[in-house]
């Protein structure tokens, strides 16, 4: 029997989604220890491999089929544009990407003005903005801390994850626009879905019933 391989997204995302697998049955002790530097890991009893990986990375390694599955947040998909199946929202990793700014920014919203917006996610802010008729945009691409950009001066407005609103809060900043709501998918490379059709539904499934469970 062929390695079902996993990628998932290092970072905030990495634990809940290792609990989630665990709780359907599927475990990779070695992965857990965080002090690790290995960055593979075999379950060879269920014919299972691991990877944590940079968020960004984990739907180029889908799309390839380097990994059969992904655990990854929606913002990641949507930014990266790869050719995969998303075939689950897990529900964890909840958040929200918005455009956000001082609230005198709103006025550059829905005008003729050419503004500039910093993101982490050009390509989400890209397309947020083509589909508004009036507005020109000059997008920024930042990599990370962006709530900075308009309070010295680089943009207008931001277009950024908000979660608890802490970070728009202690510098100022508001929500002004919501742009879609996130939160962490499993995606699925294409040939891998049909190649291994029956093991990768069966984890859909289980998956599915815990969530439900859940809810
Ligand atoms: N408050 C939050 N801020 C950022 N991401 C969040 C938040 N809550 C949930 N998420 C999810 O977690 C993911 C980001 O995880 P993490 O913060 O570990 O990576 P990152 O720091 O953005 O990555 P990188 O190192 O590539 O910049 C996002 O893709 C999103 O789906
Ligand atoms: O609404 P909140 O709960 O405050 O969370 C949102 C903040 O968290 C994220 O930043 P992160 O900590 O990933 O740092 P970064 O901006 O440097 O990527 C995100 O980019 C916001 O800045």
């Amino acid at each position: 029997m062929r390695y079902i391989t996993f990628a998932l997204a290092k970072g905030r995302l990495a634990k809940k989604a290792m609990a989630l697998l665990e709780e359907i049955g599927i475990t990779c002790e070695e992965m857990k220890d965080e002090k690790t530097r290995k960055l593979i890991f075999v379950n060879e009893e269920l014919k299972l491999k691991f990877f944590l990986s940079k968020a960004s990375d984990v739907p180029t390694y889908v799309e390839y089929g380097a990994a059969d599955i992904g655990v990854v947040g929606k913002d990641t998909i949507l930014e990266e544009g790869r050719n995969l199946y998303e075939v689950l929202d897990l529900k964890f990793g909840a958040c929200k990407m918005c455009v956000c700014g001082p609230k005198e920014a709103k006025k550059y919203l829905n005008s003729n003005e050419i503004i500039r917006v910093a993101s982490k996610y050009p390509h989400i802010a890209k397309e947020y903005f083509n589909n508004q008729k009036l507005q020109t945009v000059e997008i920024v691409k930042l990599n990370g801390s962006v709530e900075l950009a308009p309070i010295v001066g680089l943009s207008e407005v931001i277009v950024d994850i908000v979660e608890t609103g802490t970070t728009l809060k202690e510098n100022g900043l508001e929500v002004l626009e919501e742009v879609c709501p996130l939160s962490a998918r499993m995606v699925v490379n294409q040939v891998s879905q049909k190649m291994e059709q029956e093991r990768i539904s069966k984890i859909i499934v289980a998956l599915k019933k815990i969530l439900d469970e859940k809810e």
